[in-house]
This record gives structure tokens, C-alpha cells and sequence, in this order.
């Protein structure tokens, strides 16, 4: 059983031990009712403490279990709760480190709850696609503000208890304490806890009468089809009206339909998956991460000063070079910029601002690099340049330094021969803006060693990062990818369709932004310049006409004040254009076509299914380890869906023949990728 049981005194002790989360599978709510059993057979025990191991109360219940048989054994949650609730002796919750979903719910169970300030407490069964199903929409909204108990619970973010213990009127904590949690929570049952005295959360009424219509509203606006925070908050203001029974009976029917629904399987496939792509497959057994205590970033651009910042915030000194005084003084000027701005919003603390520019030391003498461990280069992508920065930093980091590139499309074998030490090279590919985007691809050079790869795996998730595996390939996993789907969607275009038809698809799809209006976010000169310079490399090479015609016209995207879309001066709001529209019928009065009609259901097959089919070509060729790690790909880095579960994981769900089938109908003359060939016929998932 996943619990320990000792008695201290009159005091009996529960303790959860469940590694590594304390998660409330059958063993572990077993093992609680076996141990209260204990407790109130035995003479000697007055009251009763329920505690974790320190770092967990408990992460809730165990998700591995959902969908299989353990998961609605007895006892449920909800038994063990009831026992706690209807315990002939007082039930106090210690709770330390995280406290989250089922978890909480147990400790809502308790008869009394004692804190430590620093602890984490938090419903985040949204983030699955769920709703608490173990009394938490009903017994939060009845111990703090309703409206607190409704941003918890359809946000599904954690508060700290001491935060919450400064909210008027709360009846979530009895005490919280900045000491040892266990020993104030037996304290307080020896204590402070009247004999006999066991007040329950589900006898007391619904405190405060304050309007959810704003956070309905905003929810709303938000939701983008993702169904469980709506479904959160109707449960929450039916906690006002009818009884805790009631309220009970009509969360576990919610906690039901949506646990067996799509999206909660795919955001549950979504929380395994990034987990599992941390894990690399075939490294000798004894491979371990190199240490990294001093880091160097080659070039304090954009994506220079961003990569920086990711290792500063870490509490990782970061030394930058630049080749002249001019753009490193403006490199940190902008990492300082950046920083004040997040003071000015109340994000970060004036000390620890200056604590994290404490941790920078700026250079243009490559000499400064040299007790580095890591060196990460972001300059510009060409590779004349990159070969002098390797070939520097080959000359002065010491022996077992790590070089990593931050190369978006360039060959990084090509760029490892460039160093006498190609084993000790890596790709580290960070998103822009790369102190907010969590997605790093970690690319493998053919002579990279594995502990050089456990070492970029390793620091990335140092800082924060979800952490995929690449091989090397023409924009490796994502920007491989978005070449397809981008492709899809100019065929659609050149086929009839509008840049705004294209976009509203794929934003019913659940897209925050189509490809359209990215573009004029993004700004369409730099893909202009790429594909200029790539027509005069290959004269034979397609050309993207009506992409090119808009360019030609400087109608840049946002940027320009205009682009796929119209813009007004000084806003962001996309304007469909009559000169875009008239660019499109020229161009098919030029072709001589008929503009084609095209329904959403097809635009966003056409759109997702090229994702797909170059997604199997990835896994196919091992660019990609497993079919989920290019799902995590897409759900941190480009903006797929989290409540689609990425794009082989939506393919799943679709059936891989349709999606076949689809895609040999949308163009006859490409044959889809063997491997979902041979999948679809065998009746087989990616996953
Ligand atoms: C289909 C029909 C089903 C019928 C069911 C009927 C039953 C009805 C009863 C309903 C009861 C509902 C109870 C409740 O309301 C529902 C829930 O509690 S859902 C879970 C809510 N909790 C969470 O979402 C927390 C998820 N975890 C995290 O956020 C983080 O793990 C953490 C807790 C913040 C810790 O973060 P880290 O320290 O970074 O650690 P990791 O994230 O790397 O995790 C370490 C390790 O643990 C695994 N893990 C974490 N949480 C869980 C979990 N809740 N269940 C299972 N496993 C978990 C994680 O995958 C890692 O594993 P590893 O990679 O090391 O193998």
C-alpha cells in the first residue's frame, strides 16, 4: 500500500508515499482507508494527521489509471473522502510542496487544514481537459470567494497557501505557518482542535453572491471549441443553488462525459508526451549530462539576448560576445529593456532584476569564453559566418565544452566539421521570442555524443524548456513541417480560396491565428528576400506568384500597414483587403481558372494533413523519434490545438485511412508517406 501510518502521542500520522508524485492511485486510496481504519480503532489516538512527503501533499489522482479498470475501483476519491469527512475523530491536513486536483480534494476531506505558506495548492484538471471529479467544484466555492474558487478552478492554475490565506473570509486554511507543517498541523490537533468538533466543508453554505458573467464571457471568447472551462464554471455557480449532493451528483456526471471525450484523452496525451520526449532512447546506460555552470552566447541579437535571458532567469551566469562594442552595448540594453518591462508589470522584483544582470558579463574578446562549459552561437544564418564563429570558439573553449548552434535551417553535421571536435557539437534551436517560447529542438549531428545530447537535454530543461530530439534535415521537425502546411494553404489560395476563409478555418479548428494573419504578424520581407535569392539559385524553382505580387506592392504585413490583410493605423485588427482580393482574381484572369469553393471541414484537412503526411516522412527517416514527440513539437512551438493533442495524435483520431484518403484526393499527383500507407492499411495509429 503506498502510505505509512504512525502514531506520535494522541496523534495518528498518514502519510502518502507514493512516488515520485504521491498520485492518489488505487494503492494509495487503499492504503489511506486501511490507515484511518487504524487510527480510529486504536484507544490511544485522539486525532488524525494526513501529510505527504515534503516536496508532494499529492499531484492528484493518477492519471496513468484513467481509461483502465483501477480507475473506478473502490474506493473512489470520493469514498475516501467521505471517510475522511465522517471520521469520528478529527482529520487535519499538513500540507507541503504541491497540493493539486485529487489532492486538494483529499485535504478538502480533512476536518481541518494547516499549511505551509510556501505550498503549492491548485485544481488544474482543465489543463486535462476534466473538471475536478472528487468535490472540488463544490467544496473550494464553499472556503474561498467564489470568484477565487472560479479563476482556480477554470484556469486551473495553483495559488500559494499563504496567498490565499490573506483572502478575506477564507475558510480554506486553519492555520499556515512558515515552520515544520507536520508539527504545527499536530500541535494544532492537540491543541486547538475542540473535542468532538469536526466541522465538515460540504455542511457549509456558498459564501458571497459575485457575478461570473465577466469570467463567462472571457472564457467564452477564449474557449476556441476547448469545452472543460465552461463546463468548470456551470458546476461552480450550481454550487450556489442547489444542494451539495446535488452539486456532487452533476460534477461526477461532468468529470464522466468529458474524461471519456477526445479532448481530454489528447491533453492527457499531450502531458505524457512531454514528459516522455525528455526521455532518449538507446544512450548507454551510463551516459550522464556533462555539468554546466557557465554558459557563452555568440551574438546578442534578438535571439542572442532572448537565449540569454533563459539561462539568466535560471540563475546561470551567461557570458555574451559580440564582434564590436556597438551591437553588444545594444544587446544588453535590450536584455535590460526586457527586464524592466516585466518590473514595470509587477512580473519581477527590482533586486531580482538586478540579481539576474549581476549573472551577464559582455565581451568582444573570444579569450572571456573560455571557462565556459556551453557556448550557444545565434548569429546571423549563413554559413560563412558560422564557420568563423566555430572555428573560434573550436580555439579557445577548454577541453569537454559543449557547442551548440542555434541554426534554424543550416546543416549543423556541415557546421560540426567546421570544429576539431565534431562530438562535442550540437543544434540547440530555440523560438522566437526565446525567453517565452518553451519549445527547443535539440538536433543530433551525426558525430554528436550522447552525453553531449543528454547535456542539451539536460540544460533545456534547466531553463524551462520542452525538449524534442531532432536529426538533422532542412528545418528539422517544425519549420519542415510549416513548409507543408504553408504550401497547403498557397494551393488553396491559388486554387479560389481567400487568405481570410483560410484562416477562419483553421482558427474553428482551434489555431489562435491562421497562416495568413502570421504572415503579417511575422512581416513578409524576410521570406521575400529567401525566396529571391533561392529563384536566382534554381530558375526551374515554382514560384509563390501571389505572395510575390504583395511584396512587390510592399504590402509587408503589419508591419507595412498592409499585407494579406488591410490594417488601420496604429492597430493589429485584420481588415479583409479588396486589393488582395483583386490581386487574386487578376491572377486567376491570368491562369484562366475558375475560382474553386472550398469548405472549412476541407481547408483544415488540407492544412493538418499536410502536418501529418510530413510528419510520417520525419518518423519514417528517424528525424523524429517517436510520433509524440512531434506532436509536443507542435503544441509548444507553432501553436496546434493542446486540446487536439498535435497533429499525429489528431491524425489518430481521424483514422490514418481517411486521412489517406484525403490526401490522395486533394492531389492526385503526390503519393502520401509510406509509412502511413502501410499504417492505415494494417489499421494502425501513430501513436
Ligand atoms: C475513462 C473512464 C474513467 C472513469 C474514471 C472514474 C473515476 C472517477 C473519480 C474521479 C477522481 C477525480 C480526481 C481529480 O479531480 C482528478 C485529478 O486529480 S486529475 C490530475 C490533476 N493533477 C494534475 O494535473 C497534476 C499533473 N502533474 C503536474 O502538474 C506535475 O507533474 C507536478 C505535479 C507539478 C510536478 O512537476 P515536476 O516536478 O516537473 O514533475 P513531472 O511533471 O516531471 O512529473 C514527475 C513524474 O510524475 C508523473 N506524474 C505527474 N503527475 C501525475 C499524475 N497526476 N498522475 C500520474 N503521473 C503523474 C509524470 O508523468 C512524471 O513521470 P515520469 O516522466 O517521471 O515517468
Amino acid at each position: 500500500m503506498s502510505t505509512q501510518y504512525s502514531v506520535a502521542g494522541s496523534v495518528a500520522i498518514i502519510r502518502l508515499d507514493n512516488p515520485p508524485v504521491n498520485g492518489l492511485g488505487l494503492s494509495t486510496r487503499q492504503g489511506i482507508l486501511r490507515d484511518l481504519t487504524r487510527a480510529l480503532d486504536a484507544p490511544e489516538v485522539e486525532s488524525i494527521v494526513l501529510t505527504g512527503n515534503g516536496k508532494f501533499f499529492s499531484a492528484g489522482a493518477d492519471i496513468s489509471e484513467f481509461g483502465t479498470s483501477k480507475s473506478s475501483t473502490e474506493p473512489s476519491l470520493r469514498t475516501v473522502i467521505e471517510a475522511l469527512e465522517d471520521s469520528t475523530k478529527p482529520v487535519v491536513a499538513a500540507l507541503e510542496g504541491t497540493c493539486f486536483g485529487g489532492g486538494l480534494e483529499l485535504a478538502l476531506g480533512a476536518h481541518y487544514r494547516v499549511a505551509a505558506k510556501s505550498a503549492k495548492v491548485g485544481l488544474p484538471e482543465v489543463k486535462l481537459g476534466l473538471v475536478p471529479g472528487a468535490g472540488g467544484t463544490q467544496r473550494l466555492p464553499r472556503v474561498l470567494k467564489v470568484r477565487t474558487a472560479a479563476d482556480m478552478i477554470t484556469g486551473g492554475s495553483p495559488r500559494t497557501a499563504g496567498a490565499l490565506a490573506a483572502e478575506p473570509g477564507q475558510r480554506l486554511f486553519d492555520r499556515v505557518v512558515d515552520s515544520d507543517t507536520v508539527i504545527a498541523a499536530m500541535q494544532f490537533a492537540d491543541e486547538t482542535v475542540p473535542s468532538g468538533k469536526r466541522p465538515r466543508i460540504r455542511d457549509l453554505e456558498v459564501a458571497g453572491s459575485e457575478d461570473l458573467g465577466a469570467l463567462r464571457a472571457q472564457l467564452t471568447k477564449r474557449s476556441r471549441g476547448f469545452a472543460a472551462p465552461l463546463v468548470a464554471l456551470d458546476l461552480v455557480e450550481k454550487a450556489r443553488s442547489v444542494s451539495f449532493a446535488e452539486g456532487l451528483d452533476a460534477e461526477h456526471t461532468a468529470f464522466l462525459q468529458l474524461v471519456g471525450g477526445d479532448q481530454s484523452a489528447a491533453l492527457r496525451h499531450a502531458f505524457f508526451a512531454e514528459r516522455t520526449a525528455r526521455k532518449i532512447p538507446g544512450l548507454a546506460a551510463d551516459t550522464a549530462a556533462r555539468p554546466v555552470q557557465k554558459v557563452a552566447v555568440v551574438g546578442a541579437g534578438t535571439m542572442g539576448g532572448g537565449i540569454a535571458m533563459n539561462f539568466l532567469n535560471a540563475g546561470i551566469p551567461v557570458t555574451v560576445l559580440e564582434t564590436a562594442q556597438e551591437p553588444l552595448d545594444r544587446g544588453l540594453a535590450t536584455i535590460r529593456r526586457n527586464y524592466q518591462a516585466q518590473v514595470d508589470k509587477g512580473k519581477l522584483t527590482p533586486e531580482a532584476m538586478e540579481t539576474r544582470m549581476g549573472l551577464l558579463r559582455p565581451t568582444v574578446d573570444y579569450a572571456d569564453l573560455a571557462d565556459c562549459d556551453l557556448a550557444i552561437e545565434a548569429v546571423f544564418e549563413d554559413m560563412d559566418v558560422k564557420r568563423a564563429v566555430f572555428t573560434n570558439l573550436d580555439q579557445v573553449l577548454k577541453p569537454g565544452a559543449i557547442l551548440a548552434s542555434n541554426t534554424s535551417t543550416l546543416d549543423v553535421d556541415t557546421i560540426a566539421e567546421f570544429t576539431s571536435r565534431p562530438a562535442d557539437v550540437v543544434g540547440m534551436h530555440f523560438f522566437s521570442p526565446a525567453n517565452v517560447m518553451t519549445l527547443l529542438e535539440i538536433v543530433r549531428a551525426d558525430k554528436t555524443a550522447d552525453e553531449v545530447l543528454a547535456t542539451a537535454s539536460d540544460v533545456g530543461q534547466r531553463i524551462g524548456k520542452v525538449t524534442v530530439v531532432s536529426g538533422v534535415c532542412d528545418g528539422f521537425i517544425g519549420n519542415r513541417m510549416l513548409a507543408r502546411y504553408r504550401r497547403a494553404a498557397n494551393v488553396l489560395l491559388e486554387a479560389g480560396a481567400s487568405p481570410e476563409q483560410i484562416d477562419s478555418a483553421i482558427e474553428g479548428f482551434g489555431y489562435a491565428m491562421g497562416p495568413f494573419r502570421v504572415g503579417d504578424l511575422a512581416g513578409g520581407d524576410i521570406g521575400w528576400a529567401i525566396r529571391k535569392r533561392r529563384y536566382a539559385e534554381n530558375p526551374d524553382m515554382p514560384r509563390d506568384e501571389i505572395s510575390d505580387r504583395l511584396c512587390e506592392m510592399g504590402r509587408f504585413g503589419q508591419k507595412a500597414g498592409a499585407g494579406w490583410y488591410d490594417y488601420e493605423p496604429g492597430r493589429r485588427n485584420a481588415i479583409p483587403s479588396p486589393v488582395v482580393a483583386e490581386v487574386l482574381e487578376a491572377y486567376h484572369r491570368e491562369k484562366g481558372t475558375r475560382r474553386q469553393e472550398f469548405s472549412p471541414e476541407e481547408i483544415v484537412q488540407r492544412l493538418v494533413f499536410a502536418l501529418v503526411d510530413e510528419g510520417a516522412r520525419i518518423l519514417d527517416e528517424g528525424i523524429a523519434l517517436r510520433a509524440s514527440d512531434i506532436d509536443v513539437v507542435y503544441l509548444a512551438g507553432y501553436g496546434f490545438p493542446r486540446h487536439r493533442g498535435g497533429p499525429m495524435f489528431y491524425a489518430d483520431t481521424v483514422g490514418l485511412a481517411t486521412v489517406e484518403d484525403a490526401l490522395r484526393t486533394f492531389d492526385a499527383g503526390i503519393e502520401p508517406a509510406p509509412l502511413l500507407t502501410r499504417l492505415a492499411k494494417e489499421g494502425k495509429t501513430f501513436n
